[in-house]
Parts: structure tokens; sequence; C-alpha cells
């Protein structure tokens, strides 16, 4: 055989595109991900903007958008395309998977921050241990100098609320890739042409559920009936990230008269609840935290689905507080390393009831009531908190927000650090 018969026999079998097995495999997999995955009624595929969506979508919203020149033109919200939602475990964990240079913005922050407290009107604490609300600022006209003092104060407090705020969506990103690297999450719905920005709209959700419409893949915190994850219990967000979140930003700019409330509990207090002994014995264990979403072990395809794991430690010190928080949340942490399986569901537990059950280390926010051409933020931080919406509304009534996160440190256990009772000089519980 000559060697042109040899490559056009070659070319032959190319220009046949026969798929390989591997191939074929591959394909199947993609096109039955959702049984594959296990995938709820609310995993569902969605492309592109949604102009079911843009029908139902809140005046108040609306005109933010418009004036925020949001591109709503062709549907709200925008769905990630199937191409972009990852379907194996390797994939997700490629995402983000660098190491990247967090700025804590806290930290060299004056520590009496005055230049944000002096220049609000009022600053009233919602509670002893978590939760301030400043009047009198927009979030979209803070100085460098005030923006660094808010992320310390949200470091401090845990979470800070702003009313009647005037802020488009692209300030609102701004001012989360001031406070860190912004996540982008390829599946969640998302404000159209801003992929750092997520919608939180249970309403459409609802909506979406009882419609015949079918959409895949489309995710909306989704979790098995064993852990019970949602946005309707404590949680923390994107604790899989190997740098997972520091602030997250919620605005509302859409609020019912009554109901859909947040909660928020403070990881501060909720470690100081413990006695000193048992403090020391889990100062520097580790534990195993979970994605929400699942995917597939590529070399094991139909092993069936996988979440993704990280480790992280299980008390945390805050870089701008430098206090001890205890780092754990009933959705997505599932075991403490160095102990059995039982001991660690025992004592899991027990940490996931003190963060849950008390009271008094907790804030409840009433949003509104809600005032046309105005939104309320409320920034958090995740490394010292967890959140829980209240879905008393149950999606019955117009609820929308747009929500930015910004990753933060790889999280670290500084055995020097102080609890912030410690810190603070308040007795300690033995
Ligand atoms: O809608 C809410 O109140 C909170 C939703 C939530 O968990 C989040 O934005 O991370
Ligand atoms: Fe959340």
């Amino acid at each position: 055989m000559s060697q042109t018969e040899t490559t056009a026999t070659l070319k032959l079998k190319d220009d046949s595109q026969e798929p390989s097995l591997d191939q074929t495999v591959e394909r199947i997999i993609r096109s039955q991900k959702n049984l594959l995955i296990g995938s709820s009624k609310s995993d569902r595929v969605a492309l592109g903007p949604d102009p079911e969506g843009f029908k139902i979508l809140p005046k108040n919203t609306r005109k933010r958008f418009e004036e925020g020149g949001v591109d709503i033109s062709k549907g709200y919200p925008y769905r990630p395309e199937q191409d972009k939602i990852p379907i194996y475990l390797d994939e997700a964990l490629a995402i983000r998977n660098d190491d990247y240079p967090y700025i804590e913005r806290g930290k060299n922050a004056d520590p009496e921050k005055k230049a944000l407290l002096d220049a609000a009107t009022e600053v009233i604490d919602l509670t002893k241990h978590i939760g301030t609300e400043i009047v009198g600022l927009q979030l979209a006209e803070l100085n460098e100098k005030q923006k660094d003092e808010l992320a310390l104060l949200i470091a401090e407090r845990g979470v800070v609320f702003f009313r009647k705020q005037k802020l488009s969506p692209k300030q609102q990103l701004e001012l989360g890739e001031y406070y860190g690297r912004v996540e982008e999450h390829p599946q969640q719905i998302q404000v159209p042409g801003f992929p750092g920005i997520t919608t939180i709209w249970a309403d459409y959700y609802k909506k979406l559920l009882n419609s015949n419409i079918t959409f895949k893949n489309l995710s909306y915190g989704g979790w098995d009936a064993q852990r019970h994850f949602s946005f309707q219990t404590f949680h923390t967000d994107l604790v899989h990230e190997k740098q997972p979140a520091g602030i997250t930003h919620l605005h509302l700019d859409e609020i019912p008269d009554v109901g859909g409330d947040t909660a928020w509990s403070s990881g501060y207090a909720a470690y100081d609840k413990l006695s000193e002994e048992f403090k020391k014995f889990l100062d520097d264990k580790k534990a195993v935290f979970v994605s929400a979403h699942k995917y597939l072990d590529r070399n094991d395809p139909f092993a069936g689905p996988k979440r993704i794991e990280r480790v992280h430690p299980l008390v945390r010190t805050h870089p701008a507080t430098g206090w001890k928080s205890l780092f754990v949340n009933r959705a997505m942490t599932t075991r403490i390393l160095g102990v059995s399986p039982v001991e660690s569901d025992i004592i899991l537990n027990y940490l996931f009831d003190v963060y849950e059950k008390n009271a008094d280390i907790q804030v409840r926010f009433k949003w509104g009531p809600s005032e046309p051409g105005y939104g309320v933020s409320a920034l958090w931080d995740n490394r010292i908190s967890q959140h829980t919406i209240i879905y008393d509304h149950e999606g019955t009534v117009p609820r929308h927000g747009t929500r930015v996160t910004s990753l933060a440190e790889l999280p670290y256990f500084d055995p020097e650090s102080p609890s912030q009772r410690e810190a603070l000089g308040l007795p300690l519980d033995e």
C-alpha cells in the first residue's frame, strides 16, 4: 500500500464519523444526565432567557433593571445553557481550583469604623450577638474607607442591613468584586449579562414547578429528603469551594408585605455556647463539607451521583476580627475527621442544634414594608454565620432579589485566636 493509499483509507475512516464506543457512552451519559444524577423536579435544564418568567417580573424589579441598563428584552431570568453545566466531578472541581489571592478588606479598617458609622444617621444593633442596621447611607455611594469598615462591621456583627437603597445590579456586582472574587454559578438562574449575579425568586420557581413546561437541570437548592437542604433550612453558602464564601449580599427589590423574612445565627456565639473543655476538643478538628449539587464520577459514571467534598477546619479564625467561629452547617457538613462515624454524627448533630436552636444568638429580619423605587440589602459573612429564609409566604406572593457572593480565604484555624467572648472580655460559660 502506498503512502497515499494509507492516508486515503485513514481519511475515509475519519469521514465516516462513526463514533467510538467511548463517544457513544459519553453521549448516553449526557443525554441521560437527569436520570443518572437523579435530578429532582427542581433540577431542570433551562436554556437562555425565559420569556415566561419575564411575564411575572415584579414592577419594582423591572424598573430597577431598566434604570440599571439590564437587557431583559429577550426574557428573564437567564438560565445557564446545558453545555455550561458540569456533569462530572472533575469538571465541577476544576472551576475556581486555583489559589486566588484574597484581600481581606476588613483587616486594615479603622477598628472604630468612624468613616462609616459617623456618616450614618442611625446605627441599630438588632440583637446583642448578631445583626446591625445602618440608616441614612447608600451602599452605592460608599468610599473605599467606608467599604473596608463595612467589611469589618459585617465580620463583627455577622450581618448588616441597609433599607431604602437605590442600587443597580452593576453597582451591587462592583461592591461584591471589591470584597473578593465573585462566584459565578454554573447552575443557578441569573441576571442576563451578569453571570456573577444570581436571582432569588421563590414565586418564579413555584410557578415553574407547577407548570408543565419541561426544563431540565435548572437547580434551586434541592437536596434529597435526608439532609433537607434548601434555602429553607439553616445553611452557609458555597462551603464546598476551595476558598468558600465570605460576604454574600442579597438585595431584595420586591418584598412581600407579610412573610419571607430571613434569619441568621452567629457562629462566634455558637462556639461560645460550648464548654471550654469541649472547645479544646473541637479546636483542631477538620470536617468534610459537600456541595449542594451532584455530579458523576468520570471513571465510574453509573455508580450513582456524588457531591464535591472539601475538608475545612471545624473551628475557623476570621481574618479580620481574629475570633474563632464554629464552622458547620446541617446541610453540608457530613463528618468530622479523626473520630468514628457514630461519634461524628452525634457531635455534629449537637453542633447543628447549638446553631439552630438558640434564639438568643439569632436575628430574624423583616425586609418590608416595601417602598416603591427602593430595595433593601443584607450583607452577611458566611464564615461566621448561618442563615435561612423563613418560607411562610410559600412562594405565593412576589419576592425577588439579586445576590452576589464574594469568595474569601482558604479557611484556617489559628490556635492563638480568642473566642468572641474572650476578645470582648465577657465571662465564659463553663
Ligand atoms: O431568600 C433568602 O432570604 C435567603 C436565600 C439564601 O439562602 C441565599 O441567598 O443564600
Ligand atoms: Fe443561602
